[in-house]
């Protein structure tokens, strides 16, 4: 396994933000009748995410995935070939059935406190300016698809170097917002 590749839009180095940036076009990888994903936005929270569920190029040990609002995202080409890879999974990514690309995951779970955004990935757009990594999340589960455990602490260290902070969980921005939102619905919220 080699640590270096930890995704191809990282690995040489990670494009910064257009700050003036609204948005782009995702296509899947076929190479006829793509499907097409417009974003009306700028993306937030991108971050590398070594889980087994979100979608990877080939060869990567991480996925890159940002979050955009759901009313921002409309599938603009193709919509038929789009499936949901597991209907039972919090997020409901729907996939394109021949190149087997994710193209957005949306919550359905109204209860949950990210209901309202979509999880996509902006390497599948030509457009540059895009939110750009900020950490990298469920660095552990990596494992899962057949890293070796001698292996972690090399990842994490070229993690580091990238300044992909990594967590084997979210990031604590996101897991407080996660806490936040439960507090609340538990009625031990307080400011
Ligand atoms: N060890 C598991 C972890 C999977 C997991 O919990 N993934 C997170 C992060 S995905 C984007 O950051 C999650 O929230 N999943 C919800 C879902 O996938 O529906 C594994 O690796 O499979
Ligand atoms: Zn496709
Ligand atoms: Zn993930």
């Amino acid at each position: 396994m080699n640590v270096q590749k930890i995704h191809p839009a990282v690995d040489a180095d990670i494009k910064a933000a257009n700050e003036h940036f609204s948005g782009g076009v995702l296509h899947c990888h076929c190479t006829e009748n793509q499907v097409e994903v417009k974003l009306d936005s700028q993306t937030m929270f991108n971050h590398a995410c070594g889980c087994t569920k979100c979608w990877k190029p080939s060869g990567a040990l991480f996925s890159l995935v940002a979050v955009v609002p759901k009313g921002k995202v409309s599938v603009i080409a193709n919509a038929e070939k789009l499936k949901v890879v597991d209907e039972n999974a919090l997020i409901r990514r729907h996939a394109c059935t021949q190149c087997g690309v994710h193209m957005y995951g949306r919550i359905e779970n109204e209860q949950h406190a990210f209901y309202g955004l979509d999880f996509v990935h902006t390497e599948l757009s030509d457009a540059e300016g895009w939110s750009a990594p900020g950490f990298a999340a469920f660095v552990s589960s990596i494992i899962e698809s057949g890293a070796p455990v001698s292996k972690m602490a090399d990842v994490r260290e070229r993690l580091s170097e990238l300044a992909l902070t990594p967590y084997d969980c979210l990031s604590p921005e996101l897991m407080d917002m996660l806490a936040a939102h439960s507090a609340k619905q538990a009625g031990t919220w307080q400011e």
